[in-house]
């Protein structure tokens, strides 16, 4: 990206002054501790103008980002041009920020001022040491370090399966590491498994009843889904363990996967009465064919990590021996490259697909939603409930 000129307080640059006026310290993943008020925000505004150094052009981007969300709600302008690149990183900074609200906007606005202290500049200035814990929840734990932001599943007494909670972190850590210091973003998984898909007590607590959780769950999958079609740097998956259900279909939208040789990969859609998710009704066809498609998400086939290689889902298969240290080394590596050439590419690729991955996630979401409510699916889910069946 094109260097973003810092001038420090008394020689502000017009043009400039509304990156610089608005400092995020970080996008909090979780629940905003308590509400800035109005002069808080406006106190932390003149905070940023007395700093003294440079915080660099990701903090910038973030600040102003924050603050265009906290003044002007969601992005609503058009994309500037491809090679407008100033406005046009500012432009996907605010745009990553989605839905979020105003006053969680102002609050991580006056977060990150505060933050932005002598001794916090330096990691806000990517200036990678020990590893920098930029967030955890119970089960989804973030860290960034080497230049690569780490999402883990952490949830390996159910091996890792995905409570409601954990849709709605991912979707807050993938926002917060599409603007953080990281050249690349791995998901991975704690223990045996890499994560065993959808929680299926998801299914089982509706208090408003279950036509409204299956309305609420295809709004959530749906963002879900969207944050990973919309994720602007190198995505990797590294694949640890068995994979299962919305784990796998979402590796379709990911740009590299790497996996051990005690992954295995398995969509039991029929089996548990429900259908596709993850755009992979459109990306299986596409990576393996539709014949193999069709072995997966109909019939439920599971694939070990070799086959899955040879399909085209994986990128690489390693021996679990060596697993984890060939694939950071690798990782470190790649991670060293420009970032801002990464993501230009992975934009080229992307973005003549994005339509239409919008387009098959929406109506895949509906479509589950429906299946959610169905006798064949209610079925299912309460035999494994009662552990009377098992994938
Ligand atoms: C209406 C509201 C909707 C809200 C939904 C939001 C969006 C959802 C979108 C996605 C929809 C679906 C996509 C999918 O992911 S479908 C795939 C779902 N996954 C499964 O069917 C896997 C079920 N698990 C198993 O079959 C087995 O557990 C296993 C993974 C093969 C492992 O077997 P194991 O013998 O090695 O270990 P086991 O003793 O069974 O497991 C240890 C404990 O972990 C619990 N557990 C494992 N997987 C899940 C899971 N997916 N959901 C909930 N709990 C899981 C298991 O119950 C054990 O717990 P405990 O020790 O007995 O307490």
């Amino acid at each position: 990206m094109t260097a973003l000129t810092w001038r420090p307080a008394r020689c502000w640059c017009p043009s400039l002054l509304q990156i610089f006026r608005f400092p995020v310290a970080q996008v909090h993943v979780g629940r905003p501790t308590m509400r800035a008020s109005q002069q808080d925000f406006e106190n932390a505004m003149n905070q940023v103008k007395l700093l003294k150094e440079d915080p660099g052009n990701q903090v910038k981007l973030k600040l102003y980002a924050l603050y265009k969300q906290a003044t002007d709600g969601p992005c609503n302008v058009p994309k500037p041009g491809v090679f407008d690149l100033v406005n046009k990183a500012k432009w996907e900074a605010w745009n990553a920020l989605g839905s979020l609200p105003k006053e969680t906007a102002r609050q991580n606005y006056v977060d990150l001022v505060s933050s932005l202290s002598p001794s916090s500049q330096a990691s806000s200035q990517g200036k990678h040491g020990a590893d920098e814990k930029t967030q955890e929840s119970k089960n989804i734990v973030v860290t960034s370090e080497d230049g690569i932001t780490k999402i883990v599943f952490n949830r390996p007494a159910k091996k890792n399966a995905i409570t409601f909670q954990m849709y709605q972190d991912i979707i807050l850590a993938l926002k917060s590491a599409s603007t953080d210091n990281s050249a690349i973003t791995v998901f991975t998984g704690t223990g045996d498994y890499y994560c065993s898909g959808n929680d299926l007590t998801n299914f089982t607590s509706a208090p408003n009843g279950m036509e409204e959780a299956a309305r609420k769950g295809a709004v959530l999958l749906r963002e879900f889904v969207n944050s990973f079609i919309d994720f602007p740097k190198p995505l990797v998956a590294v694949v640890n363990g068995p994979a299962v259900g919305i784990s796998v279909t979402l590796l379709g939208l990911f740009d590299a996967v790497y996996a051990s040789d005690t992954a295995t990969f398995h969509t039991p859609f029929s089996q548990l009465g429900q259908t596709s998710e993850a755009c992979s009704s459109y990306t299986f066809p596409k990576i393996m064919g539709p014949a193999k498609a069709t072995e997966m998400l109909l019939f439920g086939k599971k694939l070990t990590a070799r086959e899955a290689w040879a399909q085209g889902l994986v990128s690489e298969v390693f021996p679990e021996s060596t697993f984890e240290k060939e694939v950071w080394t690798r990782l470190k590596a790649y991670a060293k490259l420009p970032p801002n050439s990464m993501r230009i590419s992975k934009e080229l690729i992307r973005k003549n697909e994005k339509e239409k991955l919008y387009a098959v996630n929406a109506e895949e979401c509906t479509i589950l939603q429906a299946k959610w409510l169905s006798e064949e699916c209610v079925n299912a889910i309460m035999n494994f409930v009662s552990r009377k069946s098992k994938l």
